[in-house]
């Protein structure tokens, strides 16, 4: 966004037509002109720019699913991103955010060598953090993670990875692995679809976008089977995820192990065992894993994996939400914003149980942020003391 300070001034302009309503948020050099058009047969959700130094518009790429297109008020809320909120929905699915120039954005449009822009939604309530678990081949990974979603299939969602190599027997497509061409994936890759890739054994595995986006749209916490690449790159880019590696109890188990599952040839073994020493060197990478569990006996390395996600004990899931009926129709507009809030106001004066005529974002929650990263939203009701509201931080 250059050496100046971002302009934050908001306009919002109606437009003639009584379906059609575009915002117009000034930064620095740049207009966006969010809004919704309509004709007769459908609604979309327009995103244009106009460069104020060339004097032309500039029709980016728009990433990530578009919120529902109904009436809506923005701002800014950084030189990051656009907060949008949507009335006439529910509160739940109210809250989006435009990124503009988040290191997501900044990476697809040096992928692209375009603009992009790319919405995330907001998600009232802390959400459960995607899990990223890694370690080499043939230590449990996949075997962990099958007793995870099985105990638990309304908690968690696999997210499935694209890769160019062959399936083994009892794979399916679309279930295990999204198989893939190589030319096919790499234009993906190229046209920023992906999250993340990496070279692993000679083939080229990725995680697309929309992967983890079905996951957390079903409101699912999302895991990830990723090498130590992959995680390192997630690592690096704004999604907030809890790190897990997996090590074997020793090197001659592991072998054994790759060996028993009968599904490489000996050559394949012998590079998956090559690369396992440097995934282990990795492991103790420092910042890179928040946890390494050694699979050692499976049923308490599978207890210990639930303990790290907080599953077995009365813990509740933390990603509850203070408003009681987050699923009742919300009509708020953006009334202002302080360094560290943004306000948000009841248009009818009606308001959803458990909420405010007045709520306010608290800025500092966030984090995250991409296609499919919704987010964990902290907001509160300005009276809340007053109603008694729960989870406000
Ligand atoms: N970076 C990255 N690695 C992946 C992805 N999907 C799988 N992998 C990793 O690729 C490696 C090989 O996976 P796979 O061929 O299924 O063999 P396995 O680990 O022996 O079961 C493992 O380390 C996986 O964690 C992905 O989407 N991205
Ligand atoms: N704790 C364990 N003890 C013994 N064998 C195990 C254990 N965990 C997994 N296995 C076996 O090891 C093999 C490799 O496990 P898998 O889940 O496919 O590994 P990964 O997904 O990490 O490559 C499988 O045959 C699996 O049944």
């Amino acid at each position: 966004m250059g050496e100046e300070a971002p302009e934050f001034r908001v306009d919002r302009i109606t437009l003639g037509s009584k379906d059609c309503q575009q915002n117009a948020i000034v930064v620095g050099d740049k207009t966006y002109v969010i809004g919704r058009t309509d004709d007769d047969s459908k609604s979309t959700f327009g995103i244009k720019i106009l460069d104020k130094l060339t004097q032309t518009w500039i029709m980016p790429t728009v990433l990530g699913a578009q919120p529902p297109s109904k009436s809506h008020s923005a701002i800014l809320v950084n030189e990051e991103k656009i907060l949008v909120v949507e009335k006439g929905i529910s509160l739940n699915d109210s809250i989006w955010f435009l990124e503009i120039d988040t290191p997501f954005v900044k990476k697809q449009r040096k992928i692209k060598g375009s603009e992009v822009v790319s919405w995330s939604k907001g998600v009232l309530g802390v959400a459960q953090k995607p899990v990223v678990i890694s370690g080499p081949s043939g230590v449990g990974k996949g075997t962990l993670i099958a007793k995870l979603m099985k105990e638990y299939p309304l908690k968690f969602g696999f997210s499935v990875s694209h890769t160019t190599r062959s399936p083994r027997v009892k794979e399916i497509d679309g279930v295990h692995y999204h198989f893939a061409g190589r030319s096919k994936m790499e234009q993906d890759i190229s046209e920023g679809e992906f999250l993340e890739f990496a070279h692993v054994h000679g083939n080229l595995y990725g995680t697309s976008i929309e992967a983890v986006e079905s996951v957390t749209d079903e409101g699912k916490r999302c895991i990830l089977d990723i090498d130590v690449q992959g995680a390192r790159s997630v690592r690096a880019s704004s999604l907030e995820a809890k790190f897990i590696f997996v090590c074997p109890p020793s090197f001659e188990e592991l072998e054994k192990r790759l060996r028993a599952r009968g599904t490489e040839t000996e050559e394949q073994i012998q590079k998956r065992l090559r690369n396992a020493r440097a995934e282990l060197d990795q492991s103790n990478s420092p910042g890179l894993f928040d946890h390494l569990l050694v699979n050692d006996n499976l049923e308490s390395c599978y207890e210990n994996l639930k303990k790290l996600l907080s599953l077995n004990d009365d813990h509740k899931d933390s990603d509850g939400c203070f408003i009681e009926d987050g699923k009742a129709t919300a009509c708020y507009s953006i009334l202002s914003k302080t360094e560290s809030e943004v306000f948000l106001q009841s248009e009818t004066g009606e308001v959803v149980k458990g909420a405010a005529s007045l709520l306010a974002v608290d800025l500092s929650s966030l984090t995250g942020g991409a296609p499919g990263r919704t987010r964990g939203l902290k907001i509160h009701s300005i009276n809340s003391i007053d109603n008694g509201l729960k989870g406000i931080r």
